[in-house]
């Protein structure tokens, strides 16, 4: 075990969705998995390994905010060996043309700061998806027919955000939507020759004040499981 991870060597696929909220981990591996079994339990960050068409996945929680993030990923890469990290979370919306319940695929993800900020000092890095992973699961969602949208998202360190002019700026680059995540989850994994991307459901919109209530944000996000599943292996 990992100091906050539980699971045995092994216990861990290559592949791993990460899922900000515990409780979806769950939802999802008991899903979409066949026999899904919890590897870890350490402070209810639930994480559950199967298999997905014969491929062994872990769904493993990765708490809110890019601090916690970091944590499970750095110790899902540097002691379980993953390879393929895919977050599938949900977002807000910043533009009028991107719906709630909308998937968005992150291209690359702005950010204030992030915590690779203090290693990388003066160097703006440029959080970016794996392109490989991208562009399967464009192809994936186009399939289904799921609308879909690509382009950059911003990782915010604050839900309740205090800066209006903040999001003003995002919302003038073009960016589509906000999370808490991807753009420390894209740096690691690039410090690490991971493959890496964040497939977003769009769940409250910061323009229309549309909301959707916790339980559907827990478990109604399912086109986004599979895009993310068909993504990692394609
Ligand atoms: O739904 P998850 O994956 O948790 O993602 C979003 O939801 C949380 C905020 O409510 C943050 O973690 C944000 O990134
Ligand atoms: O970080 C997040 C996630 C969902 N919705 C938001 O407004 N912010």
């Amino acid at each position: 075990m990992s100091t906050h991870i539980g699971a045995k060597p092994g216990d861990i696929a290559q592949t791993v969705l990460m899922p900000g909220d515990p409780l979806r981990a769950k939802w999802a591996a008991e899903k979409f998995l066949d026999a899904p079994r919890c590897i870890n339990e350490v402070r209810g960050m639930f994480g559950f390994t199967g298999t997905w068409r014969g491929n062994p996945v872990t769904i493993q929680g990765s708490g809110m905010g890019m601090p916690s993030l970091s944590i499970y990923a750095n110790e899902l890469i540097r002691d379980y060996g993953a390879r393929t990290l895919i977050r599938i979370g949900s977002a807000g919306a910043m533009q009028e043309n991107v719906n709630v319940r909308d998937v968005i695929l992150a291209m690359t993800a702005s950010s204030v700061g992030n915590p690779s900020r203090a290693m990388l000092r003066e160097i703006h890095y440029a959080p970016h998806a794996d392109y490989g992973l991208l562009r399967a699961a464009h192809d994936a969602a186009m399939a289904r027919k799921t609308p879909v949208h690509v382009g950059g998202i911003y990782s915010s360190d604050t839900f309740y955000n205090e800066r209006p002019d903040l999001h003003e700026q995002m919302v003038r680059h073009g960016i589509l939507a906000v999370e808490m995540e991807a753009a420390e989850l894209y740096t690691l994994a690039a410090r690490h020759d991971c493959r890496a991307l964040a497939v977003l459901t769009v769940s409250d919109h910061l323009i229309t004040g549309e909301d959707l209530p916790a339980i559907e944000r827990e478990q109604s996000f399912g086109d986004m499981v599979e895009i993310a599943l068909e993504a990692a292996f394609a």
